[in-house]
Protein backbone atom coordinates (compact mmCIF):
# COMPACT_ATOMS: atom_id res chain seq x y z
CA UNK A 1 0.00 0.00 0.00
CA UNK A 2 2.91 2.28 -0.03
CA UNK A 3 4.14 4.49 -2.86
CA UNK A 4 1.24 6.78 -3.08
CA UNK A 5 1.50 10.62 -3.33
CA UNK A 6 -0.22 12.59 -0.26
CA UNK A 7 -1.03 16.26 0.53
CA UNK A 8 -0.87 17.34 4.38
CA UNK A 9 -2.45 20.73 5.07
CA UNK A 10 -0.84 22.20 8.23
CA UNK A 11 2.19 19.98 8.39
CA UNK A 12 5.23 22.21 9.49
CA UNK A 13 4.39 20.54 13.20
CA UNK A 14 2.13 18.68 15.20
CA UNK A 15 0.11 16.39 14.03
CA UNK A 16 0.49 17.44 10.67
CA UNK A 17 4.36 16.93 10.86
CA UNK A 18 3.64 13.57 12.37
CA UNK A 19 1.28 12.36 9.65
CA UNK A 20 3.76 13.18 6.90
CA UNK A 21 6.31 11.00 8.47
CA UNK A 22 3.75 8.45 9.19
CA UNK A 23 2.97 8.62 5.47
CA UNK A 24 6.60 8.84 4.72
CA UNK A 25 7.35 6.03 6.39
CA UNK A 26 5.30 3.51 3.97
CA UNK A 27 6.90 4.64 1.43
CA UNK A 28 4.35 7.48 -0.26
CA UNK A 29 5.27 10.86 -1.39
CA UNK A 30 4.39 13.76 0.64
CA UNK A 31 3.90 17.49 -0.36
CA UNK A 32 3.06 19.57 2.63
CA UNK A 33 1.89 22.72 3.42
CA UNK A 34 1.87 25.33 6.00
CA UNK A 35 1.42 29.21 6.62
CA UNK A 36 4.33 29.11 8.60
CA UNK A 37 6.92 29.01 6.00
CA UNK A 38 10.22 29.52 8.25
CA UNK A 39 9.14 26.08 10.24
CA UNK A 40 7.92 24.30 6.96
CA UNK A 41 11.39 24.71 5.29
CA UNK A 42 13.16 23.85 8.27
CA UNK A 43 10.46 20.26 8.36
CA UNK A 44 11.12 19.72 4.92
CA UNK A 45 15.21 20.26 5.50
CA UNK A 46 14.87 17.53 8.59
CA UNK A 47 12.20 15.17 6.37
CA UNK A 48 14.51 15.07 3.22
CA UNK A 49 17.74 13.91 5.64
CA UNK A 50 15.65 11.09 6.39
CA UNK A 51 13.20 10.61 3.65
CA UNK A 52 15.04 11.55 0.87
CA UNK A 53 14.88 14.95 -1.06
CA UNK A 54 12.67 13.76 -3.95
CA UNK A 55 9.92 11.97 -1.53
CA UNK A 56 9.15 15.13 0.55
CA UNK A 57 7.77 18.74 -0.44
CA UNK A 58 7.13 21.99 1.52
CA UNK A 59 5.09 24.10 -0.32
CA UNK A 60 3.93 27.77 1.52
CA UNK A 61 -0.11 27.99 1.35
CA UNK A 62 -2.46 29.24 4.01
CA UNK A 63 -5.52 27.06 3.45
CA UNK A 64 -7.73 30.04 4.28
CA UNK A 65 -7.05 31.60 0.71
CA UNK A 66 -9.24 30.10 -1.27
CA UNK A 67 -6.73 30.74 -4.48
CA UNK A 68 -3.95 29.77 -3.15
CA UNK A 69 -5.00 26.39 -2.05
CA UNK A 70 -6.41 25.84 -5.18
CA UNK A 71 -3.11 27.14 -6.47
CA UNK A 72 -0.69 24.50 -4.01
CA UNK A 73 -3.30 21.59 -4.64
CA UNK A 74 -2.65 21.91 -8.38
CA UNK A 75 0.69 22.11 -7.79
CA UNK A 76 1.17 19.02 -6.05
CA UNK A 77 -0.82 17.43 -9.31
CA UNK A 78 1.62 19.26 -11.81
CA UNK A 79 4.54 17.70 -10.02
CA UNK A 80 3.35 14.33 -8.60
CA UNK A 81 0.66 13.37 -11.41
CA UNK A 82 -1.51 12.86 -9.25
CA UNK A 83 -3.38 12.97 -5.29
CA UNK A 84 -4.11 9.68 -3.75
CA UNK A 85 -4.50 10.77 -0.14
CA UNK A 86 -5.53 14.29 1.28
CA UNK A 87 -4.88 15.14 4.67
CA UNK A 88 -6.94 18.00 5.60
CA UNK A 89 -5.12 19.08 9.26
CA UNK A 90 -4.27 22.70 9.30
CA UNK A 91 -6.29 23.74 12.26
CA UNK A 92 -6.23 26.72 15.24
CA UNK A 93 -8.32 27.50 18.27
CA UNK A 94 -8.58 30.61 19.54
CA UNK A 95 -12.15 31.80 20.77
CA UNK A 96 -11.69 35.64 20.51
CA UNK A 97 -11.10 34.77 16.50
CA UNK A 98 -14.34 32.36 16.31
CA UNK A 99 -14.60 33.51 12.34
CA UNK A 100 -11.20 32.46 11.65
CA UNK A 101 -11.25 29.59 13.53
CA UNK A 102 -14.01 28.45 11.37
CA UNK A 103 -12.58 29.40 8.11
CA UNK A 104 -9.82 27.50 9.00
CA UNK A 105 -10.48 24.33 10.50
CA UNK A 106 -14.28 24.00 8.61
CA UNK A 107 -14.39 25.62 5.49
CA UNK A 108 -10.91 25.14 4.88
CA UNK A 109 -11.35 21.30 5.24
CA UNK A 110 -14.25 21.45 2.94
CA UNK A 111 -12.70 23.62 0.31
CA UNK A 112 -9.48 20.79 0.14
CA UNK A 113 -11.91 17.88 0.03
CA UNK A 114 -13.84 19.37 -2.88
CA UNK A 115 -10.30 20.11 -4.48
CA UNK A 116 -9.23 15.86 -3.74
CA UNK A 117 -12.58 14.89 -4.40
CA UNK A 118 -12.50 16.54 -8.15
CA UNK A 119 -9.32 15.69 -8.55
CA UNK A 120 -9.52 11.78 -7.60
CA UNK A 121 -12.90 11.09 -9.38
CA UNK A 122 -11.09 12.28 -12.65
CA UNK A 123 -8.36 10.51 -12.20
CA UNK A 124 -7.75 7.45 -14.45
CA UNK A 125 -6.44 5.13 -11.70
CA UNK A 126 -9.54 6.24 -9.48
CA UNK A 127 -9.85 6.69 -6.19
CA UNK A 128 -8.38 7.65 -3.37
CA UNK A 129 -8.49 8.88 0.97
CA UNK A 130 -9.42 11.78 2.45
CA UNK A 131 -8.47 11.69 6.12
CA UNK A 132 -9.92 14.71 7.69
CA UNK A 133 -8.80 15.67 11.19
CA UNK A 134 -11.89 16.78 13.63
CA UNK A 135 -11.63 16.32 17.44
CA UNK A 136 -13.00 14.49 20.37
CA UNK A 137 -14.56 17.94 20.45
CA UNK A 138 -16.16 16.70 17.07
CA UNK A 139 -18.16 14.75 18.73
CA UNK A 140 -18.80 16.41 22.26
CA UNK A 141 -19.44 19.58 23.46
CA UNK A 142 -16.50 21.85 25.35
CA UNK A 143 -17.83 24.74 26.85
CA UNK A 144 -14.23 26.92 26.64
CA UNK A 145 -14.17 26.60 22.81
CA UNK A 146 -17.24 26.57 21.64
CA UNK A 147 -16.29 27.66 18.21
CA UNK A 148 -13.34 25.77 17.95
CA UNK A 149 -15.71 22.54 18.81
CA UNK A 150 -18.66 23.80 15.98
CA UNK A 151 -15.60 23.91 13.71
CA UNK A 152 -15.05 20.62 14.31
CA UNK A 153 -18.15 19.18 14.49
CA UNK A 154 -19.23 20.39 11.17
CA UNK A 155 -16.07 18.59 10.22
CA UNK A 156 -17.69 15.18 11.10
CA UNK A 157 -20.83 15.96 9.54
CA UNK A 158 -19.58 17.15 6.38
CA UNK A 159 -17.59 13.85 6.16
CA UNK A 160 -19.86 11.66 7.46
CA UNK A 161 -22.83 13.00 4.57
CA UNK A 162 -19.96 12.47 1.60
CA UNK A 163 -19.51 9.19 3.00
CA UNK A 164 -22.70 8.35 2.25
CA UNK A 165 -22.69 9.89 -1.41
CA UNK A 166 -23.18 6.85 -3.58
CA UNK A 167 -20.83 9.07 -6.53
CA UNK A 168 -18.05 8.55 -3.98
CA UNK A 169 -18.17 5.32 -3.45
CA UNK A 170 -18.69 4.79 -7.18
CA UNK A 171 -15.28 6.45 -7.40
CA UNK A 172 -13.76 4.67 -4.90
CA UNK A 173 -13.41 7.50 -2.98
CA UNK A 174 -12.92 6.60 1.02
CA UNK A 175 -13.30 9.75 3.43
CA UNK A 176 -12.81 9.97 7.23
CA UNK A 177 -12.36 11.72 10.26
CA UNK A 178 -9.56 11.38 12.99
CA UNK A 179 -10.85 12.83 16.14
CA UNK A 180 -7.71 12.92 18.40
CA UNK A 181 -8.09 13.81 22.10
CA UNK A 182 -5.68 16.39 23.66
CA UNK A 183 -1.70 15.88 22.24
CA UNK A 184 0.62 17.45 23.38
CA UNK A 185 1.38 20.37 20.39
CA UNK A 186 1.42 23.59 20.10
CA UNK A 187 -2.26 24.51 19.97
CA UNK A 188 -3.14 23.90 23.45
CA UNK A 189 0.06 26.07 24.42
CA UNK A 190 -1.13 29.39 25.59
CA UNK A 191 -4.93 28.15 26.02
CA UNK A 192 -5.34 30.75 28.60
CA UNK A 193 -6.01 33.38 26.64
CA UNK A 194 -7.58 31.87 23.88
CA UNK A 195 -10.52 30.05 25.58
CA UNK A 196 -13.49 31.21 27.69
CA UNK A 197 -13.07 29.70 31.26
CA UNK A 198 -9.14 28.56 31.44
CA UNK A 199 -9.26 26.90 34.74
CA UNK A 200 -12.16 24.31 33.71
CA UNK A 201 -10.23 23.75 30.40
CA UNK A 202 -7.06 23.49 32.35
CA UNK A 203 -9.05 20.77 34.46
CA UNK A 204 -10.99 19.11 31.58
CA UNK A 205 -6.97 18.89 30.23
CA UNK A 206 -5.70 17.16 33.38
CA UNK A 207 -8.67 15.01 33.51
CA UNK A 208 -8.41 13.87 30.05
CA UNK A 209 -4.34 13.79 30.34
CA UNK A 210 -1.91 14.88 27.35
CA UNK A 211 -0.92 12.27 24.44
CA UNK A 212 2.56 12.89 24.91
CA UNK A 213 3.82 13.44 21.76
CA UNK A 214 5.75 12.25 19.88
CA UNK A 215 4.18 8.68 21.49
CA UNK A 216 4.96 5.58 20.52
CA UNK A 217 1.08 4.45 20.58
CA UNK A 218 0.00 8.14 19.58
CA UNK A 219 -2.42 9.62 17.00
CA UNK A 220 0.20 8.72 13.97
CA UNK A 221 -0.70 4.94 14.64
CA UNK A 222 -4.12 6.17 14.56
CA UNK A 223 -3.11 7.56 11.40
CA UNK A 224 -1.40 4.66 10.13
CA UNK A 225 -4.53 2.44 10.43
CA UNK A 226 -6.61 4.58 8.74
CA UNK A 227 -4.22 4.86 5.94
CA UNK A 228 -4.28 1.54 5.69
CA UNK A 229 -7.90 1.37 5.36
CA UNK A 230 -6.92 2.28 2.08
CA UNK A 231 -5.91 -1.51 1.51
CA UNK A 232 -9.42 -3.21 2.31
CA UNK A 233 -7.69 -6.57 3.52
CA UNK A 234 -6.45 -5.44 6.77
CA UNK A 235 -9.80 -3.31 7.99
CA UNK A 236 -13.10 -4.02 6.29
CA UNK A 237 -15.53 -1.71 6.12
CA UNK A 238 -19.55 -1.97 5.34
CA UNK A 239 -19.76 -0.20 2.62
CA UNK A 240 -22.16 1.53 3.07
CA UNK A 241 -20.68 3.14 5.63
CA UNK A 242 -17.06 3.48 4.98
CA UNK A 243 -16.09 5.46 7.09
CA UNK A 244 -14.71 6.07 10.70
CA UNK A 245 -13.97 7.78 13.78
CA UNK A 246 -11.19 6.93 15.28
CA UNK A 247 -9.90 8.84 18.39
CA UNK A 248 -6.63 9.11 20.99
CA UNK A 249 -8.73 8.92 23.78
CA UNK A 250 -8.62 5.97 26.16
CA UNK A 251 -12.28 4.57 26.98
CA UNK A 252 -11.40 1.45 29.82
CA UNK A 253 -8.64 -0.75 29.85
CA UNK A 254 -9.01 -4.33 28.82
CA UNK A 255 -9.18 -5.13 32.48
CA UNK A 256 -12.08 -3.42 33.20
CA UNK A 257 -14.12 -5.30 30.74
CA UNK A 258 -12.10 -8.21 31.02
CA UNK A 259 -11.27 -8.80 34.50
CA UNK A 260 -10.12 -12.20 34.33
CA UNK A 261 -8.07 -11.78 31.04
CA UNK A 262 -9.04 -15.12 30.11
CA UNK A 263 -12.50 -14.94 28.09
CA UNK A 264 -12.30 -13.59 24.50
CA UNK A 265 -15.78 -12.83 24.61
CA UNK A 266 -17.05 -9.92 26.60
CA UNK A 267 -20.15 -7.94 27.55
CA UNK A 268 -19.56 -3.70 27.88
CA UNK A 269 -22.41 -2.09 29.44
CA UNK A 270 -21.74 0.92 28.15
CA UNK A 271 -24.92 2.76 29.54
CA UNK A 272 -22.09 3.99 32.07
CA UNK A 273 -19.33 5.78 30.10
CA UNK A 274 -16.79 4.56 32.71
CA UNK A 275 -14.54 5.45 30.24
CA UNK A 276 -14.66 9.07 30.81
CA UNK A 277 -13.39 9.40 34.22
CA UNK A 278 -10.52 6.58 33.28
CA UNK A 279 -6.73 7.65 32.62
CA UNK A 280 -5.53 8.07 30.03
CA UNK A 281 -2.79 6.56 27.66
CA UNK A 282 -1.36 3.83 30.06
CA UNK A 283 -2.73 0.80 29.08
CA UNK A 284 -0.20 0.39 25.82
CA UNK A 285 0.89 -2.95 27.79
CA UNK A 286 -1.96 -4.51 26.96
CA UNK A 287 -1.58 -5.52 23.49
CA UNK A 288 -4.72 -7.61 23.14
CA UNK A 289 -6.77 -6.67 19.85
CA UNK A 290 -10.08 -5.94 18.74
CA UNK A 291 -11.21 -8.64 16.84
CA UNK A 292 -14.62 -8.19 16.20
CA UNK A 293 -17.55 -5.56 16.81
CA UNK A 294 -20.72 -6.76 16.53
CA UNK A 295 -23.89 -5.16 17.94
CA UNK A 296 -26.83 -7.83 19.99
CA UNK A 297 -29.58 -5.18 19.36
CA UNK A 298 -30.20 -4.10 23.21
CA UNK A 299 -29.63 -0.43 23.46
CA UNK A 300 -26.89 -0.49 26.26
CA UNK A 301 -24.81 -4.09 25.49
CA UNK A 302 -22.13 -4.72 22.44
CA UNK A 303 -20.52 -7.79 22.56
CA UNK A 304 -16.88 -7.61 21.99
CA UNK A 305 -14.67 -10.75 20.67
CA UNK A 306 -10.90 -9.78 21.59
CA UNK A 307 -7.99 -11.70 20.37
CA UNK A 308 -4.63 -11.50 20.81
CA UNK A 309 -3.69 -9.51 17.39
CA UNK A 310 -1.30 -6.67 18.08
CA UNK A 311 -3.44 -3.87 18.20
CA UNK A 312 -3.26 -1.64 20.90
CA UNK A 313 -6.72 -2.29 23.61
CA UNK A 314 -6.63 1.81 23.17
CA UNK A 315 -8.02 1.47 19.75
CA UNK A 316 -10.27 -0.99 20.13
CA UNK A 317 -12.15 0.98 23.25
CA UNK A 318 -11.91 3.89 21.09
CA UNK A 319 -13.78 2.65 18.11
CA UNK A 320 -16.73 1.23 20.81
CA UNK A 321 -17.29 4.03 22.14
CA UNK A 322 -17.32 5.74 18.93
CA UNK A 323 -19.64 2.97 17.61
CA UNK A 324 -22.33 3.49 20.37
CA UNK A 325 -22.20 7.44 20.50
CA UNK A 326 -22.59 7.84 16.94
CA UNK A 327 -25.11 4.80 17.22
CA UNK A 328 -23.05 2.78 14.36
CA UNK A 329 -25.08 -0.41 14.29
CA UNK A 330 -23.78 -1.71 11.13
CA UNK A 331 -20.22 -1.34 11.77
CA UNK A 332 -18.28 -4.28 11.68
CA UNK A 333 -14.47 -4.52 11.77
CA UNK A 334 -12.47 -8.03 11.31
CA UNK A 335 -9.57 -9.12 11.45
CA UNK A 336 -7.49 -10.70 8.87
N1 LIG B 1 -3.23 18.79 19.73
C1 LIG B 1 -4.45 18.46 20.10
O1 LIG B 1 -4.74 18.31 21.29
C2 LIG B 1 -5.49 18.20 19.07
C3 LIG B 1 -5.40 18.67 17.79
N2 LIG B 1 -6.41 18.45 16.91
C4 LIG B 1 -6.35 18.96 15.55
O2 LIG B 1 -5.19 18.50 14.92
C5 LIG B 1 -4.80 19.41 13.90
C6 LIG B 1 -3.32 19.73 14.05
O3 LIG B 1 -3.15 20.42 15.25
P1 LIG B 1 -1.81 20.32 16.13
O4 LIG B 1 -0.77 19.63 15.40
O5 LIG B 1 -2.21 19.84 17.45
O6 LIG B 1 -1.48 21.88 16.29
P2 LIG B 1 -0.25 22.76 15.81
O7 LIG B 1 -0.61 24.14 16.16
O8 LIG B 1 1.01 22.21 16.33
O9 LIG B 1 -0.25 22.56 14.23
C7 LIG B 1 -1.13 23.19 13.38
C8 LIG B 1 -0.41 23.56 12.11
O10 LIG B 1 -1.35 24.13 11.22
C9 LIG B 1 -0.76 25.28 10.64
N3 LIG B 1 -1.77 26.20 10.19
C10 LIG B 1 -2.59 26.97 10.96
N4 LIG B 1 -3.34 27.74 10.20
C11 LIG B 1 -3.03 27.46 8.91
C12 LIG B 1 -3.47 27.96 7.67
N5 LIG B 1 -4.39 28.91 7.58
N6 LIG B 1 -2.95 27.44 6.54
C13 LIG B 1 -1.99 26.48 6.62
N7 LIG B 1 -1.50 26.00 7.78
C14 LIG B 1 -2.02 26.49 8.91
C15 LIG B 1 0.11 25.85 11.75
O11 LIG B 1 1.08 26.77 11.27
C16 LIG B 1 0.70 24.59 12.34
O12 LIG B 1 1.88 24.21 11.72
C17 LIG B 1 -5.73 20.62 14.06
O13 LIG B 1 -6.78 20.52 13.12
C18 LIG B 1 -6.28 20.47 15.44
O14 LIG B 1 -7.52 21.09 15.62
C19 LIG B 1 -7.52 17.73 17.25
C20 LIG B 1 -7.64 17.24 18.49
C21 LIG B 1 -6.63 17.39 19.50
C1 LIG C 1 -8.13 23.62 24.45
C2 LIG C 1 -7.59 23.18 23.14
C3 LIG C 1 -8.39 22.18 22.43
C4 LIG C 1 -7.73 21.77 21.16
C5 LIG C 1 -7.41 20.36 21.09
C6 LIG C 1 -8.58 19.46 20.94
O1 LIG C 1 -9.26 19.45 19.93
C7 LIG C 1 -8.79 18.52 21.98
C8 LIG C 1 -9.99 18.08 22.39
C9 LIG C 1 -10.08 16.96 23.25
C10 LIG C 1 -11.05 16.64 24.12
C11 LIG C 1 -12.00 17.49 24.71
C12 LIG C 1 -12.84 17.03 25.64
C13 LIG C 1 -13.70 17.86 26.42
C14 LIG C 1 -14.64 17.34 27.22
C15 LIG C 1 -15.48 18.15 28.14
O2 LIG C 1 -16.24 19.09 27.46
C16 LIG C 1 -16.38 17.26 28.94
O3 LIG C 1 -15.59 16.32 29.66
C17 LIG C 1 -17.22 18.07 29.91
C18 LIG C 1 -16.41 18.85 30.90
C19 LIG C 1 -17.24 19.85 31.69
C20 LIG C 1 -17.62 21.08 30.96
O4 LIG C 1 -18.56 21.74 31.38
O5 LIG C 1 -17.00 21.44 29.94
Amino acid sequence: MSGKVAVVTGAARGLGRAFTEALLKRGDKVCFCDVDVQQGKQTENELKKNFGDDNVQFLPCDVQKDEEFKDFFNRVIQKYNTVDIMVNNAGIMNENQWRTTIDINLTAVIHGSLLAMNHMKNKSTGGGLIVNVSSLAGVMPVSFCPAYTASKHGVIAFSRSWALQPELKRNRIRITCLCPSFADTDIIKGTDDRVHGPELARMVMKQYGLMVFPYPNDQTLYFEIVVSTLNPYYVAFDSENSHLYWTGRTLGKINRCNPNGSDPTTIVDVSIPVALTLDTHNSTQNSIALHKVTFDGKANQVVVNLTAWPIDIEIGMSVIYMLIKLKYYRYHIMSV
